[in-house]
């Protein structure tokens, strides 16, 4: 390993994960969060000799030649405003949020100009292997040696880079986080709304409703701020979860007027636009056997037949956007993948799809469920668009808790059915380039 010590400021979930893997590398790391924390992390790392807990950011910035933020991006200004003056003279400087454009920002504003900026995004949570996953990095103002220099500090990750200017990262994860996540956030604002435990629901049990339930769990046991900050910070999601809001209302008032005919047409259009240029060779992402085996409930015997309407809305929302998801996939996360699997999963099956919009204009099951799903995702849009952190903040930890009991649970089912499903991916990907 070479001589550069790599400073991370913010150890949370990401930091950590950073500091021990780059550690664990040979690197020397010096690492901080907030002064009240310094005890506890001293005492963590205590079995690390190339960790070094500092007392703050000062200390970090002045002895390190790599210093990469891993703070809340609604902090990302003030923190880099308070150790960017700090920072070694010709070091690099990145960070690790998720939203690139206040990020950037911050860095032009207070650091000084003998600094370069190379930063990075892990495309996945603190609890996934990073081994294949993608790894933006962005040269916002380096030399081709910084660059080479965090490219080497990181490739103990085994990640795949993927070169992006900060805009294009932007545009990206709107479309590949913000909008999924918008998606399940929604639906788990709308079993909160209706008192309900979908694992406890028969016809939410089997297949892709397990994905549903699985993913929402997943997100709302995460923080607050992570979903907040890639949602309102990024200049491009607000327009993207807009959409989504709004195809989710125009398709559920045509499924409430019955009008099969416009709803199938309209259905139709958006399948052309998003799968049309998929060949019938063209694999499946997934199956509902593997799918199947990830229930937090007991399968009915008899599967229940939803209409799918957050599904539906997802590719009439990329249709009327005009983005084809499968372009995205060099810059997606695991739970991306796992949603397009499933719209791709329903709307690759005429019989599924004939059954979703006959289900829509005959079947009343899911009303109920579907009209708070259809609150949910304006509300969140709202929220959003109003730039209102507090806002979401309240709604969110109100769900979080009432989902709370169940976590463990999910989070072990969850990571499960990742790993087993990336695994599949990763196994289909490699017959297909052997095929190839
Ligand atoms: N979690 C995820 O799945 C992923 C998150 N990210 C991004 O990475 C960043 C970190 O996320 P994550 O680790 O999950 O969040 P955490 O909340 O776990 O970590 C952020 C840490 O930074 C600390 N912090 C805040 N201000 C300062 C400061 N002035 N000096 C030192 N430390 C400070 C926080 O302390 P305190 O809690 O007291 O504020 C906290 O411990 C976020 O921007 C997030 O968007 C990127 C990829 C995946
Ligand atoms: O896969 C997802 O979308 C997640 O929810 C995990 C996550 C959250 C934030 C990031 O910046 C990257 C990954």
């Amino acid at each position: 390993m070479g001589d550069a010590v790599v400073g991370i400021i913010g150890m949370g979930d990401m930091g950590k994960m950073y500091a021990r893997r780059i550690a664990d590398a040979g690197w020397r790391v010096h690492a901080c969060d907030i002064p009240e924390k310094y005890d506890a992390l001293v005492q963590e790392f205590s079995d690390r000799k190339n960790i070094t807990i500092l007392q703050n950011g000062h200390l970090v910035s002045r002895s390190s030649d790599w210093i990469m933020y891993s703070v809340e991006a609604k902090s990302i200004d003030s923190v880099v405003a308070r150790f960017g003056p700090s920072t070694k003279q010709g070091a690099i400087v990145g960070g690790q949020t998720s939203t690139k454009a206040p990020e950037i920002a911050a860095f032009d504003k207070h650091l000084p100009k003998d600094v370069d900026v190379v930063s990075c995004h892990s495309l996945h949570g603190p609890g996934v292997d990073p081994k294949g996953q993608p790894l933006v990095i962005i040269k916002h103002r380096a030399s081709q040696k910084s660059v080479d220099l965090v490219e080497q500090i990181l490739s103990c990750f085994q990640s795949k880079y993927v070169h992006l200017s900060a805009e294009m990262h932007d545009r990206i994860t709107a479309d590949t986080q913000a909008v999924t996540h918008a998606a399940f956030l929604s639906m788990g604002s709308a079993w909160e709304a209706n008192k309900q435990f979908p694992w406890e629901v028969p016809r939410y049990i089997g297949g892709i409703e397990n994905v549903k339930m699985n993913i929402t769990l997943r997100i709302y046991s995460n923080k607050w701020h992570v979903y907040a900050g890639l949602a309102i910070l990024n200049p491009s999601a607000k327009r993207q979860i807009g959409q989504y809001a709004e195809s989710v209302t125009e398709l559920f008032k045509l499924m409430l007027g019955g009008h099969r005919k416009e709803l199938t047409e309209r259905i139709h259009a958006a399948r052309a636009a998003v799968f049309g240029t998929r060949k019938v060779e063209d694999e499946l992402l997934l199956h509902d056997e593997l799918l199947d085996q990830f229930s937090l409930g007991e399968k009915p015997a008899q599967k229940v037949r939803n209409n799918h309407l957050s599904l539906l809305a997802m590719v009439d929302c990329w249709w009327k956007l005009g983005i084809v998801p499968y372009d995205h996939m060099i810059c997606s996360t695991p739970l991306f993948r796992l949603w397009l699997g499933i719209t791709e999963y329903l709307y690759r099956n005429e019989d599924l799809l004939n059954e979703s919009i006959d289900n829509a204009i005959t079947d009343s099951t899911f009303v109920a469920d579907d009209l708070e799903f259809t609150f949910a995702a304006r509300d969140w849009s709202n929220r959003v668009s109003l730039g209102n952190l507090d806002g979401y903040r309240e709604k969110f930890e109100k769900i979080q808790q009432y989902f709370s009991p169940r976590f463990a649970e999910a989070t072990k089912v969850g990571n499960e059915m990742i790993k087993t499903i990336e695994e599949n991916l990763r196994a289909r990907k490699a017959e297909q380039e052997a095929k190839e």
